[in-house]
């Protein structure tokens, strides 16, 4: 379980991005977190595993406060938390298997990772897990040889190498298509209820959010101004938080993918008919 209690941050400029966050996400919660450019959302996943310091507040860790941690200790606990990034952030000349399994470094001996050396549990681990994410059949691939939603499916894959407790997920659809982009998040969400990991997923789309999220938190000037079920997330809720015009355009934007992608299945069946 995560907890964050009472969590402030105030950057040097003055900037107040964080103020009296306050939620906990259990075992197996996807979470998603919403709120207009600058609400502090990315402060706010920053903050949890200490990228940002935060000013004031608490985060703890199945009871482990990560606040006040020194250094190394520190470094034991990130490796608790998996990260997935929108860029993928992958290695592009190493292969699907050494991407992985590179979400072990942090616990082999340096001469073992040097030399790219991994104890064989690690290795059948990293298997299963591409198994689990549907890339066994591209293990030996060159990272840079796949697409978008491949390298996705990768990145995943090497957080949960690491064994983590919670997964900090920072806008992983925003380079994908529609489609691939649900197949991403229907993938993310169904990995943490299984295996009942707590996630937090920064994620600018919000019907995505909507559609696949166990929850909804939305930020609006570094305060919570809506936890909830994505079901009680109201026109009216989504208004105050994003305003009219930018909720109206977000909305008239999801509208013309779904179009988009309608129009383009009704093509292919027609081609596929014409054969
Ligand atoms: N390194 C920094 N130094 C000073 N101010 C910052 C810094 N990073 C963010 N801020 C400010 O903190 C506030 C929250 O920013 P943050 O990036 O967390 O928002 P966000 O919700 O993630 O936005 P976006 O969706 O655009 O990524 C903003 O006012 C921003 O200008």
């Amino acid at each position: 379980m995560l907890t964050v209690e009472a969590l402030n941050k105030i950057y040097k400029t003055g900037d107040k991005a964080l103020s009296d966050v306050t939620f906990t996400v259990p075992k197996g919660q996807v979470v998603g977190l919403i709120g207009p450019s600058g609400a502090g959302k990315s402060t706010l996943i920053r903050c949890i595993n200490r990228l940002v310091e935060p000013t004031s507040g608490v985060v703890k860790l199945n009871d482990q406060n990560i606040t006040g941690l020194s250094n190394t200790a520190l470094r034991r606990v990130r490796r608790r938390i998996g990260m997935i990034f929108q860029e993928y952030a992958l290695v592009e000349r190493l292969t699907v298997m050494e991407n992985v399994l590179s979400g072990r470094l942090g616990y082999v001996p340096f001469w073992r990772s040097f030399t790219r050396r991994f104890p064989g549990e690690d290795i059948a681990k990293a298997f299963r897990l591409l198994d689990r994410v549907g890339l066994s059949a591209h293990a030996d691939k060159r990272a840079d040889a796949l697409s978008g939603g491949q390298r996705q499916r990768v990145g995943i894959a090497r957080a949960l190498e690491q064994d983590p407790e919670l997964l900090l997920i920072d806008e992983p659809t925003a380079s994908l298509d529609p489609k691939t982009s649900r197949q991403i998040m229907r993938l993310l969400v169904e990995i943490c209820n299984e295996s009942g990991l707590p996630a937090i997923i920064n994620i600018h789309d919000v019907v995505l959010a909507q559609q696949f999220t166990d929850r909804i938190i939305g930020l609006q000037a570094g305060k919570i101004v809506f936890d909830g079920k994505p079901s009680e997330l109201t026109e009216q809720v989504l208004t105050q938080i994003y305003g009219e015009e930018d909720w109206t355009a977000m909305r008239k934007g999801a509208a013309e993918d779904v179009a988009e992608e309608n129009a383009a299945a009704a093509e292919a069946k027609r081609l596929v008919a014409a054969l």
